[in-house]
């Protein structure tokens, strides 16, 4: 679709940003089973960052699900929407300078592809946290599980719905038997020298 719309180009950029705050800016995607351990690694992952002085903002299902995507399901074309409008918020934080981490099932192989397309494959970093549903569901930490085996749930991943696990992601994070500590350092090794 043409909107005839004409972008303006704006003096200060990324860069400018970047060199104002001390550090680069990325996305850190976390994907993975619901229950996985998305949203802790993310929380203790940028509180770590926090304490060394960076811009950090994390996106998930609270600030997301409830506000700008209301308006969508877990059907597979809305979720696809889901992740296209929370990689466009992600690209429009990393451009701000912000080191942006987003916690998202995100469980189709092409949606996570072109958020890399939409933020930029040198600025993305896909951090699969790869638990397995039987850890998963043990943990059952929303009930969530219990209810769709019940039937009481449609289209719950890993169970009525597919997760397409990532092929090569830039970090994997094995929670079965890897404790919350091993797993924050992890993620904190692979990304410290690339936020200089
Ligand atoms: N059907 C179904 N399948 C998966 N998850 C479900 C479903 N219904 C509700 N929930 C809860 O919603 C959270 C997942 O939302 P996401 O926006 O991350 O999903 S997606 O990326 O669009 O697939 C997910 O949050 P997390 O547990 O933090 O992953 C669930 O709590
Ligand atoms: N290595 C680990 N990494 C992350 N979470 C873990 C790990 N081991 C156990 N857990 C537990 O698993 C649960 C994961 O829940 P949560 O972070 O809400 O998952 P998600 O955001 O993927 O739905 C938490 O109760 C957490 O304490």
């Amino acid at each position: 679709m043409s909107l005839n719309t004409v972008r303006h180009d704006y003096k200060i950029t990324k860069a400018n940003r970047e060199e104002l705050r001390g550090h680069k800016s990325l996305l850190l995607w976390f994907t993975g089973l619901s229950g996985s351990g998305k949203s802790t690694l993310a929380n203790l992952v940028e509180t770590a960052l926090y304490k060394e002085g960076i811009s950090t903002f994390s996106l998930d299902g609270d600030n997301i699900r409830k506000g700008i995507n209301k308006d969508l399901s877990f059907a597979p074309n809305d979720r696809t929407e889901n992740i296209r409008r929370i990689a466009e918020i992600a690209n429009l934080m990393v451009d701000a300078g912000v080191v942006t981490l987003a916690a998202f099932v995100s469980p189709y192989i092409k949606d996570r592809e072109d958020i890399k397309t939409i933020v930029g494959a040198d600025n993305f970093i896909e951090i699969y946290v790869n638990t397995s549903l039987e850890e998963c569901e043990r943990r059952d930490v929303k009930g969530l599980y219990k209810k769709a085996r019940a039937g009481e749930i449609k289209n719950m991943t890993g169970i009525s719905a597919p997760y397409e696990a990532p092929i090569n992601p830039d970090v994997e994070i094995k929670t079965d038997d890897q404790s919350i500590e091993v797993s924050v350092q992890t993620i904190l090794d692979f990304i410290i020298q690339k936020l200089k």
